[in-house]
């Protein structure tokens, strides 16, 4: 198994390319299924989950081809087999999405139920009770869920009475071919969502109040392919702007857009980081000392769950104390206990951890439980004195492309080691 080995104490300088985004590219690949197609999506950045979600599908009888030299990926075809397997869907939670569009374009589906995983034990009741009122008849067996709407969706009024960027996902896909008019009310307002909404009316989708938390879908007949530019990732670019303030660094991130970093560009800059929009991307630069800020975890536009880890980091080595709350995950604090052994000093009462910054983390070998988790034993490995051995990468490896590439190539002194 491949670990990661780096020495801090370097500030990094230079630029960063930022990929399009796997939390875009997941549900947009799971679109395909909704028409003959082709879809194409470009930007597509080349990912564990993007090769498990393309895995899913060619076993549904989708032909998916992704270019990584172009980064263009095209998908389309008719899926001949309508059941999502236990051992794709247990990899990758966002297998799930291919539910809905089954539903709505074959009538009927079976889906491995996802079960928990690292961070929370992560329910779909909001999807199934979603599809149910679109008319689905969903029946829990053997760890599958069977799913049938013989005589097609139709549309319904949607009350999600939690924000599930799922849900919102596999239910605004499939009111595209239901009959009549759904309305998805608390919907999610991620810039995935946006960016999901935007490639679906271009392959002829009718969707309303994109961006807000109430979006109306007319259903249609049938999709057509179309071609598609995935949104940056703003979770990889969040990370390096943490890359870049951790270290004291100044860093371009080549294509990022500042409107999606949103509330951790201005948590960032509480915290002592320059964060301005430039004309390639973003500009991220650190030039005093970093400062303890309070955050919570939030529905966009409110700071991301998935940016939580990477800014504990630098809160590990921020001046004061920083109370951080995670609200959406029930368990994502498992960094903490390998950011201690690197010398942070931080304590986690239920929901929220109390981080007291210290002046210097020292290297050590640590081990990775989740995505997030991952990174930000990296950028604590950025800040510390001596050598720190992340174990178990595969977890990197299913968000972020090249990453000790990326890190290495600004000033990172960062290698991966084959096992
Ligand atoms: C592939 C992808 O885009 N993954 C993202 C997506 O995950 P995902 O779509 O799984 O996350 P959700 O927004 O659905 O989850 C939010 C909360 O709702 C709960 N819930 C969700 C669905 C449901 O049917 N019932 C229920 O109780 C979850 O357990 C969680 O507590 O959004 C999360 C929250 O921003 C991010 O951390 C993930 O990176
Ligand atoms: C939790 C994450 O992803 P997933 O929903 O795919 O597990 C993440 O991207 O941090």
């Amino acid at each position: 198994m491949d670990r990661i080995r780096l020495r801090g104490g370097r500030p990094l300088r230079g630029s960063i390319p930022i990929g399009g985004a796997k939390n875009a590219a997941l549900p947009l690949m799971a679109a395909a299924l909704l028409s003959e197609g082709p879809l194409v999506l470009t930007n597509a950045p080349a990912l564990d989950d993007t090769r498990t979600m393309a895995g899913l599908l060619a076993q549904h009888g989708l032909s998916v081809e992704h270019d990584t030299i172009a980064r263009t990926m095209t998908l389309g075809g008719t899926a001949t087999n309508l059941v999502a397997p236990y051992d794709l869907v247990r990899k990758m939670r966002a297998s799930v999405l291919v539910l809905g569009p089954l539903l709505a374009r074959y009538g009927e589906a079976k889906v491995s139920l996802p079960g928990g995983c690292a961070i929370g034990t992560r329910p779909v009741d909001l999807h199934l009770k979603g599809l149910e009122e679109m008319g689905a008849k969903i029946d829990l067996d053997s760890g599958y869920m069977n799913a049938t709407a013989p005589g097609g969706l139709r549309g319904a009024k949607v009350f999600f009475t939690q924000v599930s960027v799922g849900a919102t996902e596999n239910l605004l896909m499939a009111a595209t071919l239901a009959d009549g008019m759904t309305e998805l009310v608390n919907a999610a307002r991620e810039p995935e969502i946006d960016d999901l909404a935007h490639c679906l009316i271009a392959m002829g989708a009718k969707i309303e109040g994109i961006g807000t938390d109430r979006l109306r879908i007319e259903g249609v007949k049938a999709l057509h392919g179309a071609t598609h530019p995935i949104v940056p990732d703003r979770i990889e670019a969040g990370t390096f702007a943490c890359a870049a303030g951790i270290t004291g660094g100044e860093v371009l991130l080549e294509g990022a857009k500042l409107e999606h970093l949103g509330t951790v560009a201005r948590v960032l800059r509480e915290a002592g980081v320059e964060v301005e929009e430039a004309p390639r991307g973003v500009v991220v630069k650190r030039l005093s000392g970093l400062r303890g800020v309070d955050v919570m975890t939030e529905p966009f536009p409110g700071f991301a769950t998935d940016m939580q880890a990477q800014f504990m980091a630098l809160m590990a080595v921020a001046e004061g104390a920083s109370m951080i709350t995670e609200t959406i995950f029930e368990n994502r604090f498992m960094h903490v206990p390998e950011m201690n052994r690197m010398g942070a000093r931080i304590n986690v009462h239920g929901s929220s951890a109390i981080v007291r910054g210290v002046s210097r983390l020292s290297g050590a070998p640590v081990m990775a439980t989740d995505l997030r988790a991952s990174v930000s034993l990296i950028l604590a490995g950025l800040a510390a004195g001596g050598e720190t051995i992340v174990n178990r990468v595969y977890h990197l490896d299913r968000g972020y492309e090249r990453l000790e590439a990326k890190l290495a190539a600004v000033g990172a002194d960062i290698e991966r080691l084959p096992g």
